[in-house]
């Protein structure tokens, strides 16, 4: 992401309390000296938990499998090379729905801390930052045979004191052409879904993948969810935020903005189809959580070889 930090200042402010890290059983752990603090599984790299102002921020479901067994269900699930179903015919045809990056098992590769400007000019901030990596030796063979791409991934979770940032980039190591479709899949954390509206959506174009793929225009500026969703809006701006507001005083509970990320999903399974996941808990957890993913997946994005790709997401949330 575009931030504009100083290097850390370890050393010269010498007393200043710095992030600290634990790493154990492949789930590694950040909090800043502010309180704020994020989980990171190595199993997809998938952030599991983000804590701020006391609270957890996303929704894992009770019955999410933490052994390497499935993709968790919850959190951020990073969605690559194929969103959904993968198409007939193309590359990515023979990989399991949303491809392998939730999947596979990542490296850590390390922590990184910086200051920020605070959000009193007086003050700084400090960030950190852990990076994540996932390569095409890493893959299982069955991956491997299924998409024979050099390719490499640098995946970066940011934690401020008031947003957590992730960031995706995608190198082309090898000697041909792939194309991927890239998602994070994230399941935000909320006290009840009737008291949620999603702002920023208003005359975007989306296809209802609940009514057969068709397209539709939005036109609530002020979306509620009392149904199963599940929609793919498309050719957004990213600088604009996607907000998860309260329907009943309008403040704002999670501002999305994206960078490189031009579409976003918006996913909730409510009754029947939350009933229908074996993996899913409570059944009534659905009340809980609504997924705002940003991602780029109505189309391809095509990375030559030796190129690189890179888009990201900064969630703000209220607390
Ligand atoms: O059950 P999965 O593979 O984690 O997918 C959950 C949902 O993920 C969303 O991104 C898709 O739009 C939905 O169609 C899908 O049901």
């Amino acid at each position: 992401m575009d931030r504009s930090n100083k290097p850390s200042a370890i050393g010269v402010g010498a007393s200043l309390p710095q992030p600290t890290l634990s790493i154990k059983d492949n789930i590694i752990e950040a909090s800043l000296p502010t309180g704020q603090s994020v989980t990171v599984h190595l199993y997809g790299a998938t952030v599991t938990s983000w804590k701020t102002g006391g609270q957890e921020q996303l929704f894992v479901s009770e019955k999410a499998h933490l052994d390497g067994s499935k993709p968790i269900r919850g959190g951020i699930p990073l969605v690559f090379p194929v969103f959904g179903p993968p198409p007939q015919n193309h590359a990515t045809s023979t990989l399991p729905q949303h491809g392998f990056a939730r999947n596979s098992n990542w490296e850590f590769l390390g922590k990184s801390s910086s200051e920020a400007p605070g959000r009193d000019s007086d003050q700084t901030d400090l960030t950190v930052k852990l990076d994540f990596g996932l390569s095409h030796s890493m893959l299982t063979d069955e991956f491997r045979a299924a998409w024979p791409y050099e390719f490499g991934l640098v995946y970066s979770v940011t934690l401020t004191t008031d947003s957590l940032e992730t960031a995706l980039q995608v190198r082309n190591e090898g000697q041909q052409n792939f194309d991927f479709q890239v998602l994070m899949h994230t399941y935000l954390s909320i006290a009840d879904i009737s008291d949620v509206r999603v702002k920023g959506l208003e005359s975007k174009t989306y296809i209802d993948k609940t009514l057969q793929a068709t397209s539709h225009t939005e036109s609530s500026p002020a979306l509620a969810i009392t149904q199963e969703t599940d929609r793919v809006y498309q050719q957004l701006d990213p600088a604009v935020p996607i907000v998860v507001a309260s329907a009943k005083d309008d403040q704002s509970l999670f501002s999305i903005t994206r960078e490189a990320l031009t579409d976003v999903v918006v996913w909730n399974p409510w009754i029947e189809k939350a009933k229908s996941m074996a993996d899913f808990g409570p059944d009534e957890a659905y009340k809980n959580m609504i997924c705002v993913e940003a991602g780029s997946v109505s189309g391809w994005q095509t990375l030559e070889a030796g190129e690189a790709w890179e888009g990201g997401q900064s969630i703000k949330s209220r607390l």
